[in-house]
């Protein structure tokens, strides 16, 4: 199969979807790889360590888009990204749908074949395709936090651990998932006086389990999140329903039981996030205020910290992607009932439930697309 990975045109985003040691792993299996000059650079990698793994560069991501069976890229398709992508192509990359009718809408039209790597699943419930990414948007949610408490960055001047005498910050962590309990890791680390509020209640025993009596739990109701909102200096949103548009935890008009200068930080805002306020930021501009609360809301919090997340990632899609170049979308799917949990479009069909109904669009069961 001709594999291919354009470089990355979001804004600030520095990750690569194929790493060198992928693109050697897929030409020893006898595919061919090209990525676009210059792809690696933000992680690390040149295009001389591809060359040295196998893989041809190309000059353009249009010559890739044009000739690639499957394109394999990180963040979702930018809109002059979608109007190069066909019928009868593989798209394996994050997608994040459900908030977002205009990609659903232009990947329906062109009728590309589309894997989201965050609704893969796995055997245990997990989603592997996402964890190693949610693992680095949870350590950075803290740190994030914690700059923008800054007074300089608008915030209310609070260092998260206090110091001898003075008490320390009131972190509130909604789901306590991967992103949540790497921000708890990180947060009860700096100092932080960390509450983590989950519905699960056989997660919140794990957290209780290896926290040691470092954070506390809550059942996560809206009666429960509104008593913690006078109290907080930072709000950190890590809920998630697989697929599925974020829930808003919390509404514009209680904004105003918050302290001024607390900051949100939204890291499920690519799924459209968990505060009625959010909107997505990027890394050259994060940080925005409503009602004197700061928000945070960067949708590839990762791209920051690329050269971990790259290796993070493309240790996870490896397998992943070598299935899809080994047999096929189809064939691969057919086996694995986890990847086919990531088929979003086919062929002009929506084939993912949640996304159908947060965007009031039909749903081919993709089961049926096998066959389509
Ligand atoms: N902004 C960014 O750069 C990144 C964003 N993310 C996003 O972070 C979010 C969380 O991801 P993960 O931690 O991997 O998901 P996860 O599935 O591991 O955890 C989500 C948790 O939320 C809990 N939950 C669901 N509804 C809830 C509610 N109403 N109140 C409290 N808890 C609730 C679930 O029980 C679960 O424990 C996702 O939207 C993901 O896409 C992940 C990586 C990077
Ligand atoms: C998960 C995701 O959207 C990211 O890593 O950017
Ligand atoms: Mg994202």
């Amino acid at each position: 199969m001709l594999i291919g990975c354009p470089r990355e045109i979001k804004p600030q985003e520095f990750r690569v979807g194929i790493t060198p040691a992928a693109a050697h792993e897929a030409v020893a299996a006898g595919h061919r790889v090209i990525i676009e000059a210059g792809a690696g650079l933000g992680s690390g990698y040149s295009d001389d360590d591809y060359r040295a793994a196998g893989a041809g560069i190309v000059d353009t991501a249009a010559e890739i888009f044009a000739t690639a069976e499957m394109v394999v890229k990180v963040k979702e398709p930018q809109p002059v990204e979608r109007k190069q992508l066909r019928e009868g192509q593989l798209l394996f990359t994050y997608l994040h749908l459900a908030p977002d009718a205009a990609q659903t809408r232009d990947l329906l039209d062109s009728g590309v074949t589309a894997i989201a790597y965050e609704t893969v699943t796995d055997r245990n419930g997990g989603l592997p395709l996402l964890a190693p990414m949610s693992e680095v948007a949870g350590r950075l949610a803290p740190q994030v936090g914690a700059w923008s408490l800054q007074k300089a960055n608008g915030g209310r001047g609070v260092l998260l651990g206090g110091v001898p005498g003075v008490r320390p910050a009131n972190v509130v962590i909604v789901g306590g998932g991967v992103v949540g309990t790497a921000a708890a890791r990180v947060a009860v680390g700096m100092g932080a006086n960390v509450t983590v509020l989950d519905r699960s209640i056989p997660r919140m025993s794990y957290l209780d389990d290896i926290f040691q009596g470092r954070l506390t739990t809550q059942y996560s109701s809206a009666a429960g999140l509104a008593d913690l909102l006078p109290v907080a200096d930072m709000i950190i949103g890590a809920v998630l329903i697989p697929g599925a548009a974020a829930p808003k935890l919390v509404s514009r008009a209680q904004l105003s039981m918050m302290k001024p200068g607390a900051v949100l930080v939204d890291v499920a805002i690519d799924q459209g996030g968990c505060f009625e306020t959010s909107h997505a930021t990027t890394h050259a501009d994060p940080i925005y205020e409503v009602d004197g609360v700061l928000h945070y809301c960067v949708a590839n919090m990762p791209g920051a910290v690329a050269r971990t997340s790259t290796q993070a990632l493309g240790n996870a899609t490896l397998p992943f992607m070598m299935a899809l170049a080994n047999k096929g979308w189809r064939l691969a799917c057919a086996e694995d009932a986890h990847l086919m949990a990531g088929l979003n479009t086919h062929a002009g069909h929506l084939t993912y439930a949640a996304v159908g109904k947060a965007l009031e669009l039909p749903v081919m069961d993709p089961r049926e697309a096998l066959r389509v």
